[in-house]
Parts: C-alpha cells; sequence; structure tokens
C-alpha cells in the first residue's frame, strides 16, 4: 500500500509523513486553498523531504509561467493536475517538463468515470477523488467521499490513486472495497483547515497499511 499526504505545510508535517512511511508527500499550489505555498516556503520544504519519498506539486488549472516558475525553484518529482485540464493539456505538460503527471478525476456517479480512459492513456497515474458540491471553492481537499462501490470491478491502465474523504477509519474499508493499492489524503489528518496532525498521519499510515 502506498501513501500519499497532501497539503503539507510545514516542516514538522513533512518529517510526519515521511517517518509514517509515505510514499508521497504534496504541496499545494493553489491560492483559495487554506494549503496553498508560496514557491519560497514549497523550496523549503522540498529540500528536507527525505530521499526515497517521492514530491508532488497539486496544480488548478495553471498556466505555463506559473508552472515555470514553480519548477524553476521547487525540485519536484510529479505533478498533480487537480483542475480541467484537457487530456492534450496532460500530455502537453508531460512532454514540456519531462516529470510524471498523475490527473485527478472527480466522481459523484457512474457516469463520471467515463472521463477517466481519456486521461488513462496520456498520464502516468490517475487520481480518483470525489466530484466537489457544485460552487464549492476547491475540487479537492474538501475531506468529501464518493460512493466507492462505483469503482468495484473496474481497471485501468496505469496505477490509480483513491481519494475523498479518507480517514484512518475509513481507509481500509475503502480500499478493500475498491482494491486500490494506493490512497491520498488531506483534511482527514488535520485538526483544522490546513493543519496537519502528526498522529493522524500516524494512524492513517497504520490502518492503510492492514490492507491484504
Ligand atoms: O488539498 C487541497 O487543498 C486541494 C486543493 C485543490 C485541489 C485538491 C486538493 N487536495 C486534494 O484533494 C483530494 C481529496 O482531499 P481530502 O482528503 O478529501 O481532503 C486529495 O487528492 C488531495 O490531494
Amino acid at each position: 500500500m502506498r501513501v500519499k499526504i497532501c497539503g503539507l505545510t510545514t516542516p514538522e508535517g513533512v518529517m510526519a509523513a515521511a517517518n509514517a512511511g509515505a510514499a508521497y508527500v504534496g504541496f499545494v499550489f493553489f491560492e483559495k486553498s487554506p494549503r496553498n505555498l508560496t514557491i519560497e516556503a514549497a523550496r523549503a520544504l522540498a529540500v528536507e523531504v527525505p530521499l526515497g519519498v517521492a514530491k508532488v506539486g497539486l496544480f488548478v488549472n495553471s498556466d505555463d509561467a506559473f508552472l515555470d516558475a514553480i519548477l524553476a525553484a521547487v525540485p519536484l518529482d510529479m505533478l498533480q493536475l487537480h483542475g480541467s485540464e484537457s487530456p492534450e493539456r496532460v500530455a502537453e505538460l508531460r512532454a514540456r517538463h519531462g516529470l510524471p503527471v498523475m490527473k485527478a478525476i472527480g466522481v459523484r456517479v457512474a457516469d463520471d468515470l467515463e472521463a477517466v480512459d481519456a486521461y488513462a492513456t496520456v498520464a502516468d497515474q490517475l487520481l480518483i477523488d470525489a466530484k466537489p458540491a457544485p460552487g464549492a471553492d476547491l475540487p479537492g481537499g474538501n475531506g468529501l467521499a464518493f460512493d466507492w462501490t462505483l469503482l468495484q470491478g473496474r481497471r485501468w491502465p496505469v496505477p490509480w490513486m483513491l481519494a475523498g474523504g479518507l480517514t484512518p477509519d475509513n481507509v481500509a474499508r475503502a480500499c478493500n472495497l475498491t482494491g486500490a493499492r494506493q490512497v491520498d489524503v488531506s483534511s482527514g489528518v488535520e485538526s483544522a483547515p490546513g493543519v496537519k496532525d502528526a498522529d493522524l498521519i500516524a494512524a492513517f499510515t497504520r490502518a492503510a497499511a492492514t490492507v491484504g
């Protein structure tokens, strides 16, 4: 089981994630998020991440200038695209930056899964998240789960991660229901929006590790 702890904002949070065995740490570059980082803050965190833990940058419909500025300063290992980027834009960014790209797709009903196939041919990984409520400020990071049974029997040709409303209490059940072998969490390991809790991070990775 591989765990991504997203929305880290402090060195303590980064170390809590690494010590708990996270395979990925996520840094958010989206102004509306309570987890948004400046370039300087992100760089200071990224250089402290232990070797072997992948540093993922989360972007929402970012333009080239913004991505260029971040990537010139912050040593990221993967791009997470969490907006309405088209399959063509995913392919373009993957080629332009030479980094693996993980495309997030929001799901509320079975029909939402139709979009996944188009991205499976251009992205290195897929992230299946809950679709936010209409008018929500954030396209993710809302602590909102979806009906996990929608994923039963689904297979894609690239690795995928499950996200959306995961917590230490529900992550094992979510994985057992969906077959997920990678999970991403933000709100579920926080004591308040944007404030990561080391005990919840450890509890989350422990719970994920119980999945057979
Ligand atoms: O974490 C954020 O602030 C965020 C902002 C904009 C888009 C996505 C964001 N987070 C991602 O959302 C999912 C689910 O998060 P949660 O566990 O339900 O809070 C996850 O993939 C985060 O990486």
